[in-house]
């Protein structure tokens, strides 16, 4: 496979914060590789560094040293302004808070990337991705009109409005109950099988996680090894023995 077919690269990516007179290492020398046309889950005990391997492949926080690859663009030495753009136009985000604007409709919400980035809004074009998550019907409902899980797929398609490289998700269900945690997994995945996106998503839920092609488990900061195409039994039974690890 040449670098071309990954969506995202960290070479040797480390990075620290200064806790008063020490550092704490979130981040310790990672390397992977996400290939175009994959969904990875990424898990590992609480504090071992999740949010910062999503926040620095994303380009939302900066490695101490190393570097990451996006598409073929490598960020280390972007300035904040170029940086910027590439999230805006290349990378899709969802987070577990849906993050929706309460007064305006679901496709205003949807529209909105494309506004702030002071680009035509095509309104076919918005209901066609709203099409796509099922809310091809609910265009002109607020989000206090619609469930968590509605609520969750108009963010969906607000992030997908843009045609991003890769979605990247931080506990995107973590808000939801299983029944619609399920669906909006299940929308994920037919992502990935039917359309080649790449998706990235961070997770504590071993049954989530088991909609993943891969599962990337960090420890301090380091990968601790991955599984491939593993149920959520065995996801879960790798997690008991990472978090049964003494300090
Ligand atoms: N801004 C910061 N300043 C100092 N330490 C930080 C900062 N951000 C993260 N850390 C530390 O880096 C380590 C990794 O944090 P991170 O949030 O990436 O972990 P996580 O695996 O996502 O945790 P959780 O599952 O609890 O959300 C933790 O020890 C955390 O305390």
């Amino acid at each position: 496979m040449n670098h071309n077919d990954h969506a995202i690269q960290l070479c040797s990516v480390s990075r620290s914060h200064k806790a008063g007179d020490s550092a704490v290492t979130a981040l310790d020398r990672v390397s992977l590789s996400f290939p175009r046309g994959t969904f990875t889950a990424v898990m590992g005990p609480s504090g071992s560094g999740k949010s910062t391997l999503l926040q620095c492949a994303a380009g939302l926080d900066r490695p101490t040293s190393g570097s990451v690859t996006v598409g073929g663009t490598e960020l280390t030495g972007l300035s904040e302004t170029k940086l910027t753009l590439l999230r805006r136009e290349r990378i899709g985000f969802v987070f577990q808070a849906f993050n929706l604007l309460p007064a305006l409709t679901a496709e205003q919400n949807v529209a909105l990337p494309l506004r702030l980035a002071g680009k035509r809004v095509a309104k076919a074009r918005v209901r066609e991705v709203l099409r796509q998550v099922g809310l091809g019907d609910r265009a002109r409902h607020r989000p206090t009109e619609m469930s968590g899980g509605q609520q969750q797929r108009v963010a969906l398609a607000r992030a997908l409005i843009t045609r991003p490289e890769v979605l990247f998700g931080d506990e995107p269900t973590g808000a939801l109950d299983s029944r619609t945690s399920r669906e909006v997994l299940t929308l994920l995945r037919s992502m990935v099988d039917r359309e080649g996106r790449t998706i990235i998503m961070v997770t504590h839920d071993p049954v989530a996680a088991s909609y993943a092609d891969r599962v990337i488990f960090l420890v301090d900061g380091r990968v601790n090894g991955e599984l491939t195409g593993a149920s959520a039994d065995d996801i879960a039974a790798r997690m008991t023995r990472l978090e049964a690890v003494p300090c």
